[in-house]
């Protein structure tokens, strides 16, 4: 069964290092919006998706909760979360054929593989790519086949790290409209780090700078 899309909420959150402030955020996330987060090099971008995701450095000091709906996520392990995670390489397994990548993301439980795997490949115009080895496709396929991934996985909600810096202009266009496209459709709060004023501008909703 597909979750009911939920808020998330990062409540009165402060992060220090070394006794000072690095980020102090307090913020909801909707179903199907896009926070963007912009900033300097060294102004915690990364340390807030370690600690959204789950898996921040004991060197840093964190306070305030993380809520997806009712449920508290912060006090919970990164594989509880329920949050999907984006970068800017696909990083697809070598050893796994497409509809093997795809098939990772998908809970155990889940009735009809091949058929949700045929869809979602057609979703995103990738039709009869099951077989296909992942080192055969270009990077715009890639990066397709891990945003299904993905979005089989069922998350709750999706962190997305630069997740087009690593593709050339047209098809960076292309893919924001896809990704921004599915994540909305799916209802997923989603928060975006990135450096490109573009990428904040697809995303269509708030934008925090940090730093
Ligand atoms: N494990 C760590 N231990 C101590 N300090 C750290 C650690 N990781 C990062 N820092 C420091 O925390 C600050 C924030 O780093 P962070 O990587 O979150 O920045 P960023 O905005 O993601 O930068 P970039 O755009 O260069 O990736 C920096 O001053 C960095 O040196």
């Amino acid at each position: 069964m597909t979750p009911i899309p939920q808020i998330l909420h990062i409540k009165q959150m402060k992060i220090t290092l070394e006794g000072q402030t690095l980020l102090a955020i307090n913020q909801h996330i909707a179903p199907g919006e896009v926070l963007t987060v912009m900033g300097p090099s060294g102004s915690g971008k990364s340390t807030l998706l370690a600690y959204l995701a789950g898996f921040l450095s004991p060197a840093f000091q964190a306070q305030g909760e993380l809520y997806l709906g009712d449920k508290r996520l912060d006090t919970l392990p990164a594989e509880q979360r329920g949050i999907g995670l984006l970068f800017q390489d696909p990083m697809l397994f070598p050893h796994l054929s497409v509809a093997g990548n795809c098939r990772f993301g998908l809970p155990r439980r889940t009735q009809n593989k091949t058929e949700r795997i045929t869809k979602a490949l057609e979703q995103v115009g990738l039709a009869g790519f099951e077989a296909r080895d992942p080192a055969t496709l270009s990077g715009g396929q890639q990066a397709r086949v891990a945003l299904m991934r993905l979005l089989l996985s069922q998350p709750q909600a999706v962190l997305l790290d630069e997740p087009f810096s690593k593709l050339d202009t047209a098809l960076r266009q292309e893919m924001r409209t896809l990704v921004f496209g599915q994540l909305r459709e799916a209802g997923l709060p989603t928060l975006l780090v990135t450096h490109d004023e573009a990428d904040a501008a697809a995303a269509g909703g708030p934008i925090i700078a940090l730093g």
